[in-house]
């Protein structure tokens, strides 16, 4: 039973008895995305946005757009993948949007509950904001502190700074600078900057001194807005972003696949010392999921990338600890190949997953220690000491990462249960299907491939 007294949905996770072979048509990335769906219905013209993730956290964005009158369309593609097209509303929708209170769900999608109310503030809108019951722990403050300077009002329903909230953005008005604390998210960085064209006088953001979490979200943000024409010159310290206001034309473009929920197939290459294959990897890209070509590199892997995009991992038998800064959204999965390793890791630089979708440093010290290994949040971090393997039960705490770091300990660990492994829905609806498919090109001795229930 769950604390909340109710049934626990336990996945039986496949184990790799033998050496992977598998080839992982990754889908398309959230991030991107949410920032493309965002950006399209700040667009004066019509948006095509051709591999558009459809997942829990982009539905809750299509559905934040229509409220606002943005009108939406989708096709499904011979290659399975979705083609959204995007029409901004009229004017005769804005001013419907502005005539009643709008509700947006936000599930527990960080990009929604911090990138919509900032959309708000453009529309002149009232807008009540709510979400899953752990989306009201995550912290809102920065951004809705910077958006009142704009002199967008808010009312809290329970807690100052955290949802539920309604926002009234009936009058904002110019501001030369707005400084902003980053220490929690990037996404509130992230927010201002994708509106900041559409505000009279542009926007001049500074991030507050202290500690930036997910510095490479805030690169692929600006990168985003330069790709489709948006003004943005970064301050001599790196620190602060000046956007010029302007029109944004409406826009075509292709998502690149996720490379972050690319990282457990990778990672499960090593721990199955075999080889995982990733088709359309981007030669260049603003992912931090990038980073898994140097990470995987590092702790022992074989990693290359063809002419045609396929990034090849291969497993050598060695899996090397690692000492990592930044690792941001990849942290859940790096720490569970860390458990795996044969030495010490330390991950630094991402005490804010505090604040994720679980406390995940709380999650991850106690999930990653009941198979085996000695694990202690820090201050910024995780140090994590690999033991001796054992099977085990883990909870996911309704956090997709936390399920698949759970089901790549489950390949290399015989007898592993990942409890509601459809968490993954929240950025990846097809994680079961693909991680089984991959894993049955390894001789499984999994007993089930079916959700069971268990009390
Ligand atoms: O802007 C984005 O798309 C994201 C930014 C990061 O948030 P934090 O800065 O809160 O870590 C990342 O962890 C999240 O998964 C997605
Ligand atoms: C932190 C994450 O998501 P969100 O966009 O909800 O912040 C994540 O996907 O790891």
């Amino acid at each position: 039973m769950s604390a909340h007294g109710c049934e626990l949905n336990w996945w039986e996770a496949p184990f790799a008895s033998g050496a992977l072979d598998a080839t992982v048509h990754v889908p398309a990335s959230k991030s991107l995305t949410n920032r493309y769906l965002l950006l399209a219905a700040l667009a004066d013209t019509p948006s095509t946005i051709h591999n558009t993730l459809i997942s829990r956290d982009t539905e809750l964005m299509l559905r934040a757009l229509q409220a606002f009158g943005v009108q939406i369309s989708r096709e499904t593609q011979e290659d399975g993948s979705t083609t959204v097209v995007l029409r901004p509303a009229d004017a005769q929708a804005r001013s419907a949007a502005r005539a009643q209170t709008l509700h947006v769900d936000c599930g527990l999608a960080g990009t929604v509950m911090r990138f919509v109310p900032a959309l708000a503030a453009v529309t002149g809108a009232r807008v009540h904001f709510d979400g899953d019951e752990a989306a009201r722990a995550r912290p809102m403050a920065p951004v809705l502190d910077a958006l009142a300077e704009l002199g967008v009002e808010f009312s809290f329903a329970d807690q100052p700074g955290l949802m539920p909230f309604t926002l009234d953005a009936s009058s904002v008005s110019v501001r030369d600078t707005v400084s902003i604390d980053a220490s929690a998210s990037s996404q509130f960085i992230s927010a201002m900057l994708l509106i900041g064209h559409a505000l009279p006088g542009g926007l001049h953001l500074r991030a507050a001194p202290g500690h930036i979490a997910s510095p490479d979200h805030i690169v692929m943000t600006v990168a985003t807005l330069r790709e489709l024409g948006v003004q943005v010159a970064t301050d001599a310290d790196g620190r602060g972003w000046k956007i010029a206001p302007g029109r944004l034309d409406g826009f075509t473009v292709t998502v690149e696949p996720d490379l972050s929920n690319a990282g457990p197939f990778l990672a499960a290459a090593l721990a199955s010392q075999g080889t995982v294959r990733v088709p359309f990897w981007p030669a260049q890209t603003t992912q931090v999921g990038g980073r898994w070509v140097q990470i995987l590199s590092a702790m022992g892997a074989h990693v290359s990338l063809d002419e045609d995009g396929v990034l090849t991992v291969t497993g050598t038998g060695t899996i090397r600890g690692i000492d990592y800064s930044d690792a941001s959204e990849l942290a859940p999965t790096l720490a569970a190949l860390c458990v795996l390793a044969d030495s010490p890791s330390t991950l630094r630089g991402i005490g804010h997953l505090r604040g994720h979708e679980t406390d995940r440093l709380a999650a991850l010290e106690t999930e990653l220690s009941k198979v085996g290994a000695s694990v202690r949040a820090t201050d910024d971090g995780l140090q994590i000491d690999p033991g001796v393997l054992q099977a085990a039960d883990l909870h996911s705490y309704e956090d997709h990462r936390m399920a698949t770091a759970g089901a790549l300990l489950g390949l290399a660990i015989d007898g592993v249960r990942v409890e509601n492994i459809a968490t993954t829905a929240k950025t990846m609806p097809d994680f079961p299907a693909l991680w089984e498919q991959m894993a049955g090109t390894a001789n499984i001795s999994s007993t089930s491939s079916t959700p069971s229930q268990a009390g």
